[in-house]
């Protein structure tokens, strides 16, 4: 078949332009109009959603949901039995039909239910497969040539070879608290005296001793990079020191950092820091904090809180103290005798040594000589050094270690796994390489608001992680209390993060990291927020209504989500100019950054991320012209109904509302 137009294909398949263009919009196809032309494999694609749809309408009797008769059977049996598939790491949509005599179609359809859109070629991974063919009454078993499968279960553990290791502790706090201070106080008020006047390696990790016990820190402070690497699957960290400047509180990444750790499940130490100044007030501090769950023991609670001063090298040694005393009570153990593993903190190219990355071992002991693999990766580890220089042999659960011999630089959040032989190794790598260097590589979606009923019908969601951020306090108060009403007795809306302001990257790692919706009133995310949403395919809800908020979660966890207008941004401009217009008002001399301004578009005026006002366009001008759209990179003169009050660096989104068919 060649090229088609959208009007068209509707026309061969007896259906109406608009019927079309809704399906299309369904599956993601970028199209502007019946006009429009569409790719052949995507025609074909339409042709057979649609003429099995009709199929299927006609015989009534057809159930889906039966399992498929097995393909061959040895006996005969009356009832369907469940048929076992072995089926590779990964394998197309067409493939896979192929191996269940199912038509492929039919398996598009149930990945659509299960919210991906894909074409007949796309490829799923083998979990994505277990579900898909699980819905046609297929069990499968992954293909042994899949030797990490292998190491996974051989790596279960043997609880009476179990030994207590060293807690890894990562710092937060809010912007100049004092983190870096404090964790270089940690590190030089351990240095013994001999060894005084030596430079600490900064290799991602740094190891201290204390009362003949070690402690590990991780160097790179904040809830970000902590976030990062839980969002890739890492978990690391044992104990999170939270530094709250005591002259200046609880701060927006104080609050930030707490949700982090909490989302994590991690258990969180106050250092009070800068208490040597004299503004200093560590009680308000413990207040402040006792609002967000961090009670001192003093007042019935079970946080630990210590003052100190990172400046001036005070309450050091009584927060390493506590930190092994919280350390002994989590009861940190792991197997020294097992297959070593680990997770790669940090990896660059040395000039001089290749590809190094210091690696966190977490299980097992880590020796020079064995053979590795992490992610893409492999090699034999030709040498070791510890955190503070010196060259090692082995390294054990909870040591970082900068390893050479890595055929290239693995990736922060990467295992690493010891195996038997360098070709192993390498046949491991190879077969990761294969499965990521594939574009259409799909990931398992996360939450999103239109599939949480399915999710919920599967017995996949139990709780409805959910991140509110709100332009002012009052409205982020009101919304949690409404959302957090619409708990029922199958799924708990859960508020894991809240806070005032634009919904940032942070906000996503979160989202990314805990299954988490993010929900925006009058807030908007930022540009690189809205980014990393798309990659981490994170659902974003703004609001500007409580209300809309509150039965767009009902519906949705009734599975009766149907909204009727979807909103599509057309594009951004900066606000560069003002001008004041006799009759017309304030007219903003704007530069078009993203995409581009209609004249019947909407406009939502966005001031420092928080939306200020919505309203039409009144005029858009080139020049002297009235135009009908003005397109990024150019720019253009914007008048707003009923709106004077615009500013110099206000960003106006242009949206429309598109009616979605039902
Ligand atoms: N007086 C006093 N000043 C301190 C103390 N700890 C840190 N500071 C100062 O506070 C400022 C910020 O400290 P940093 O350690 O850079 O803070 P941070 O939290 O790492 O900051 P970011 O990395 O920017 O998030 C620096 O000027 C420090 O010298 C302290 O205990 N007392």
């Amino acid at each position: 078949m060649s090229k088609v137009r959208v009007y068209e294909l509707a026309k061969k398949l007896g259906i109406s332009s608009k019927k079309l263009i809704s399906i299309l919009e369904e599956l993601d196809v970028d199209i502007k109009n019946h006009m429009s032309s569409l790719e052949d494999d995507m025609a074909q694609l339409i042709m057979d959603l649609v003429s099995e749809e009709k199929g299927s309408k006609k015989t009534k009797n057809e159930t889906p949901k039966a399992p498929e008769p097995p393909k061959k059977t040895e006996e005969v049996s009356t009832k369907p039995k469940i048929q076992k598939v072995v089926l590779p790491s990964k394998i197309s949509i067409k493939d896979l039909g192929n191996r269940i005599n199912i038509e492929p179609v039919k398996l598009i359809k149930k990945l659509m239910d299960f919210g991906l859109m894909v074409n007949i070629n796309a490829e799923i991974d083998f979990e994505s497969a277990k579900k898909l063919i699980k819905e046609f009454g297929y069990e499968a078993e992954e293909e042994r040539e899949d030797k990490l499968a292998e190491l996974e279960k051989e790596e279960e553990t043997r609880p009476e070879e179990l030994k207590p290791r060293p807690p890894v502790v990562t710092v937060m706090g809010h912007v100049d608290h004092g983190k870096t201070t404090l964790l270089d106080a940690i590190r030089e008020t351990n240095v013994a005296a001999s060894e005084a006047g030596g430079i600490t390696q900064h290799i991602g990790a740094s190891q201290v001793e204390k009362d003949g016990k070690t402690i590990v820190f991780i160097d790179t402070p904040g809830h970000e990079a902590f976030t990062a690497l839980r969002a890739r699957g890492a978990k690391v960290t044992d104990i999170v020191v939270l530094v709250v400047a005591a002259d200046d509180g609880v701060m927006p990444q104080t609050v930030e950092a707490i949700n982090h750790a909490k989302a994590a499940g991690v258990p969180i130490i106050v250092a009070i820091n800068k208490i040597d100044k004299p503004g200093a007030n560590p009680e308000r501090v413990k207040q402040q904090l006792s609002e967000y769950g961090l009670i001192p023991e003093e007042w019935g609670g079970d946080t630990i809180f210590v003052n100190v001063s990172a400046k001036n090298r005070i309450g050091i040694d009584t927060l390493l103290e506590m930190i092994l005393l919280v350390a002994e009570m989590a009861e940190l153990k792991a197997d020294y005798n097992a297959r070593a593993s680990g997770v790669i903190i940090e990896a660059k190219l040395d000039k001089g040594r290749g590809p190094v990355a210091t690696v966190l071992v977490q299980k097992g002991t880590l020796k020079v000589g064995d053979a590795i693999v992490a992610g893409p990766a492999y090699g034999k580890v030709r040498a070791m050094r510890d955190s503070r220089g010196r060259m090692v042999k082995s390294a054990t659960p909870s040591i970082p270690v900068e390893v050479m011999g890595f055929s290239e630089v693995p990736s922060a959040g990467d295992v690493i796994r010891v195996v038997s032989s360098e070709k192993e190794a390498r046949e491991i790598a190879e077969k990761y390489q294969e499965i990521h260097k594939e574009k259409e590589n799909i990931t398992t979606p996360k939450v999103s608001l239109d599939r949480i009923f399915d999710r919920i019908k599967q017995g996949e969601i139990k709780e409805l992680n959910c991140i509110i951020k709100a332009d002012v306090q009052g409205s982020l108060e009101a919304l949690k209390l409404a959302l957090e009403k619409c708990s029922t007795d199958q799924v708990q809306v859960k508020i894991i993060h809240g806070a005032v302001g634009a919904i940032n990257e942070s906000d996503i790692l979160l989202a990314s990291a805990s299954n988490a919706i993010v929900i925006g009133f009058n807030v908007r995310p930022d540009s690189n927020a809205k980014k990393l949403a798309e990659q981490e395919k994170v659902d974003i809800r703004t609001y500007r209504v409580i209300y809309d908020a509150v039965d767009d979660i009902k519906a949705a966890m009734k599975g009766m989500l149907e909204p009727e207008f979807k909103e599509v941004i057309l594009g951004r401009a900066e606000v560069r100019a003002l001008f004041k217009v006799p009759n017309v008002g304030t007219v903003a001399g704007c530069y078009v950054t993203e995409g581009k301004i209609t004249r019947n578009s909407f406009i939502r005026v966005i001031r420092q991320g928080v939306v200020i006002y919505e309203g039409k366009i009144l005029s858009l001008k080139r020049f002297k012209d009235d135009v009908r759209e003005v397109m990024s990179g150019f720019e253009c003169g914007i008048a707003i109904e009923k709106f004077n009050d615009l500013k110099e660096g206000d960003i106006l989104e242009a949206f429309v509302n598109k009616q979605v068919e039902q």
